[in-house]
């Protein structure tokens, strides 16, 4: 897939002296859900806001879909649509006029059908003619993706888009997402929810203290860094790791119970096998055992503490 936006060593350095950015890189491929994971503060949204021609950068470039944000802004700004992370619609307003306002601003001329095909692929087309003010939070959030979607974008910016919602209402944003992608919008998405990143990305990127840490696959991403945990429930207690056994590999847990051992779930030999002879062998009666995979949360904090 060809690129659709390209940053080039971008930096922003605010007035006050906090470098928000610093020496950023990084192709974004048509048509692919990007996540971007990173602490308050990292340089998330300096990074969407720079992008989107709200924020001068200090350094660096930024083409949207070969249109350099600063010299041709208003090409490379046609192309995108941002869904702030705050609700701000005009309450008063009828659900299709403030999308179709929205088109206008853009100087796009009206098309009313496209605006009805909106509104229908976000389920909002029943609601057209209600006030947004009457309004659920979650249809609320979904005429702000209308908005952002009025003239047509070829990438969409969302700002944490379940941020403070419930469990119910973030599956269905999921939903929607996974939706526009299908319809071949490339979308970026900052969030906090690992599992968010971990649901919805092709790729994820981890930003910490302005610095892009990776953007990676995120099956690579799972696989490389994902250490995968044996558990040996044990019939009857312990009270020492049983000789021979390698305390470097493995542990046995704190109630005596269980040995825990932590392997590369991709290498060629995991040494369960040669792990569960031993056990045999020194008359250890196994009662289960259990596998766990370090999930993008654990991975994520990994790398955030490393590079910190
Ligand atoms: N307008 C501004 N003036 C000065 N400093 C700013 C400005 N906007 C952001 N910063 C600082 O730049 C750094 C990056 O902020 P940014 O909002 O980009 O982070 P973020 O990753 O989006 O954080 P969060 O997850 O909390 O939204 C922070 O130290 C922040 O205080």
């Amino acid at each position: 897939m060809p690129n659709i936006i390209e940053i080039d060593h971008l930096s922003k350095a605010y007035a006050s002296g906090t470098k928000a950015l610093d020496d950023v890189s990084l192709d974004i491929r048509e048509g692919e859900i990007i996540a971007l994971l990173g602490p308050n503060g990292a340089g998330k949204t300096t990074l969407i806001s720079i992008i989107c021609g709200l924020v001068v950068p200090t350094g660096g470039t930024v083409r949207v879909g070969g249109f350099d944000i600063r010299t041709d802004y208003r090409k490379a700004r046609k192309l995108i649509g941002l869904v702030p992370q705050e609700i701000a619609i005009e309450p008063f307003e009828k659900v299709a006029n403030t999308v179709a306002f929205t088109r206008g601003l853009y100087g796009e001329k009206p098309d009313p059908a496209y605006i009805e095909q909106v509104l229908r692929s976000l389920s909002l087309w029943e609601k057209r003619d209600a006030k947004t003010i009457e309004l659920s939070g979650g249809m609320k959030r979904r005429v702000l993706i209308a908005k952002a979607l009025a003239h047509r974008p070829k990438v969409l910016f969302l700002d944490e888009p379940t941020a403070g919602v419930d469990v119910a209402l973030r599956r269905e944003m999921w939903q929607v997402v996974r939706q526009l992608r299908a319809d071949g919008v490339t979308i970026i998405l900052t969030t906090h929810y690992l599992e968010e990143a971990e649901e919805m990305a092709d790729r994820i990127g981890v930003i910490n203290r302005g610095k892009l840490l990776l953007c990676r696959d995120k099956t690579d991403l799972m696989g490389e860094f994902g250490r995968k945990q044996l558990t040996i429930e044990l019939d009857e207690k312990l009270d020492a790791l049983p000789e021979g056994l390698d305390p470097k590999q493995v542990q046995l847990s704190g109630d005596g119970l269980s040995l825990v051992y932590e392997y590369d779930a991709h290498a060629e030999r995991t040494g369960i096998a040669r792990l569960l002879g031993d056990v045999a062998a020194r008359g250890i009666t196994v009662r289960d055992v259990a596998t766990h995979q370090s999930s993008l949360e654990d991975i994520f904090l990994n790398l955030v503490e490393e590079k910190a």
